[in-house]
């Protein structure tokens, strides 16, 4: 019924709308969210206030001057009796004048690092009141009379964020896909120095310290594509679940979801940082597209969950699958190698043999956790104490397990559609698989060194692999990345542009500017010449 009344006008665009959730003074803590939605059985409505400056919602997205609606996060009080927080529906302007309703302060949050365009903003109420039905009451409700009718499961409430968490990982591989486009693009156009001299100034793609920067962000956007899309098909199973009653496979999905939203963003910022710089000077510049690229990753690893908070939400599903390993309990398929008690195999120089290598890791990380948690619980510290001193440990526990996923998930599924693919597709898209996978072992070939038992002459071997891998690469490196088909209104970029006309598009944005309007700007005359003159 409400879906009935709420979906069609927002589907037209009668409604514009926004999630309200993040306050001034809580993001992450939602059971700590302080505005209210007071139920009037009277009247039949809720009464919602920001009792509290830290109480105003702050962050959402278009909530300054676009959204007429929100769905706002709101402590619900009935009957005298707080039931945590809850989703409202909540029309905040009028919809022909647009003005802001009486009892609604809204407005925008000023200037931020990217998303310039986002127009976040902040809102307060004043005992505004809404009807009932406002409620969103597909998991819980309130009777007319003000009776709390509980949920079936109180965590659906958090549905919204594993949604949105699964979504990013595929996100990410697109914005990976836009800055390993504009990078090698013009990679393959800039030429730079003269390593021999009697040979012109090489193509600086030809730098193997350029592929090294470069072709991790390459395969990286194909690994989180692959994981994305085998995430979206485990939410698709777990919410069809849920929708018959069974909840079962939640926890697992929110666990996975964290890690995977945590490690994919924090990637991707890195990698499209490392994609500007590898541009040199020409990367710095905002036609370039890649500042702007780097300020929307780097804003992934903050919202929808801030990065070590969801990893930490995995870890608290690690310890808990681990303790319950440990009495014999099946645990779920993503986890069940946590329980893997054989004893450490001859370690392999193979893609099988470093995802078993990374599988170990975890599970050591995660008994060295839970083996910390028990020493100091025993000595007397509080389970939550003992938690907080283990948590630099458990962080690095979560990463480690999502790597595993990662790994697995895209061997796996490259592995699969190989077969339908000609030979020399399968070929490259094998050297990406083993070109993440090999750097990726190098990367943290500490842990690997600490619970895995593999050697420094197969740390030799696998570095010579990755140099070989990257020489086997680079001939089809523009292949790739065009094929990506990013068209050049899309990149938006003066280095990426498909034509390779880098420099003549640099000077065509350059002259563009209000600045280069005139020949003497009025800066002269106001500023420069009374100082010169010994005015100023
Ligand atoms: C389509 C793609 C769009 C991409 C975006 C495009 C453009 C981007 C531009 C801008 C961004 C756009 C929008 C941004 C929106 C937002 O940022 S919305 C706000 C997001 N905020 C959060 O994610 C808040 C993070 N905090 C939390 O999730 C919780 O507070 C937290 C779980 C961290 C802690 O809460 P607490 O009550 O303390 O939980 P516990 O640790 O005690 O755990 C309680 C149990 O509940 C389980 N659980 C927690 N969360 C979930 C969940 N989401 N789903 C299922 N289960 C959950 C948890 O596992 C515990 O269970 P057990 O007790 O262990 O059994
Ligand atoms: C671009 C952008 C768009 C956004 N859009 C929206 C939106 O549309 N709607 C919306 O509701 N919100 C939105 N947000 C807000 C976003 O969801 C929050 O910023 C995010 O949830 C983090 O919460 P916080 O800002 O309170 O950070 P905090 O939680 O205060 O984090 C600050 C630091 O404290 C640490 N910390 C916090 N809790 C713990 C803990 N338990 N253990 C260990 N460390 C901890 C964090 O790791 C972090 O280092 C947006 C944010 C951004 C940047």
């Amino acid at each position: 019924e409400q879906q009935e009344k709420w979906v069609p006008r927002a589907v037209n665009m009668e409604i514009i709308g926004t999630y309200a959730q993040t306050e001034l003074g809580h993001g992450t803590f939602l059971r700590g969210l302080e505005t209210t939605a007071t139920y009037d059985p009277n009247t039949e409505e809720f009464v919602l206030n920001s009792p509290t400056l830290t109480a105003y919602k702050w962050w959402p997205g278009g909530l300054a001057h676009t959204a007429n609606h929100c769905v706002v996060v709101a402590q619900l009080h009935s009957k005298g009796v707080n039931h945590g927080v809850h989703p409202f529906i909540v029309q905040i302007r009028d919809e022909d004048t647009h003005m802001p309703l009486p009892g609604v302060k809204v407005g925008e949050i000023g200037p931020k690092l990217s998303f310039s365009t986002a127009n976040n903003g902040f809102l307060g109420f004043d005992n505004f009141r809404v009807p009932r039905d406002s409620m969103l009451m597909k998991n819980a409700q309130v009777l007319k009379d003000g009776t709390y009718v509980k949920s079936r499961l109180s965590k659906l409430t958090y549905g919204t964020m594993v949604f949105i968490r699964v979504m990013i990982v595929t996100d990410m591989a697109y914005y990976l896909s836009v800055g390993a486009t504009i990078a090698i693009r013009y990679s393959a156009v800039r030429h730079q120095s003269k390593p021999k001299e009697n040979e012109p100034e090489p193509q600086i793609l030809d730098y193997v310290t350029q592929q090294h920067k470069l072709f991790i962000a390459l395969a990286s956007s194909h690994a989180f594509r692959v994981t994305g899309q085998w995430l979206w098909t485990t939410f698709v199973r777990v919410n069809k679940a849920l929708t018959s009653g069974n909840a079962d496979t939640l926890p697992e999905l929110h666990a996975v979801a964290c890690c995977l939203k945590a490690v994919t963003t924090r990637d991707a910022a890195s990698m499209v940082e490392a994609c500007r710089m590898s541009c040199g000077g020409h990367g710095y510049m905002t036609s370039s597209y890649l500042p702007i690229l780097y300020g929307i990753t780097t804003a992934a690893c903050t919202y929808e969950g801030e990065n070590t908070v969801l990893l930490l939400q995995t870890a608290r599903s690690l310890v808990k699958a681990w303790q319950k390993g440990s009495k014999g309990k099946p645990l779920s398929p993503t986890e069940a190698y946590l329980m893997d008690k054989s004893p450490v195999p001859k370690w392999e120089n193979t893609l099988d043999g470093i995802i078993a290598g990374f599988r170990r890791v975890s599970a050591g990380k995660v008994q060295d956790c839970v083996s910390k948690i028990d020493k100091l619980v025993k000595m007397g510290t509080s389970y939550e104490d003992a938690w907080n001193q283990t948590s630099v440990r458990l962080v690095a526990a979560s990463e480690a397990h999502s790597r595993a996923v990662i790994l697995a998930t895209f061997r796996a599924e490259v592995s699969r559609a190989a077969a339908a693919l000609s030979p020399p597709l399968a070929r490259v898209l094998h050297q990406l698989v083993h070109l993440y996978t090999v750097y990726w072992a190098l990367e943290r070939v500490g842990d690997l060194l600490l619970y895995t038992s593999i050697a420094e002459r197969d740390v030799q071997e696998l570095q010579q692999q990755y140099e070989d891998l990257l020489q086997k690469i680079r001939p089809n490196t523009v292949g790739l990345v065009d094929a990506f088909d990013l068209r050049d209104e899309i990149l938006n970029s003066t280095l990426g542009a498909y034509d390779g006309r880098v420099y003549e598009r640099l000077m065509e944005e350059a002259l563009k500017s209000p600045l280069n309007a005139e020949p003497v700007n009025q800066s002269f005359h106001k500023y420069l010449k009374p100082f010169m003159q010994g005015k100023l």
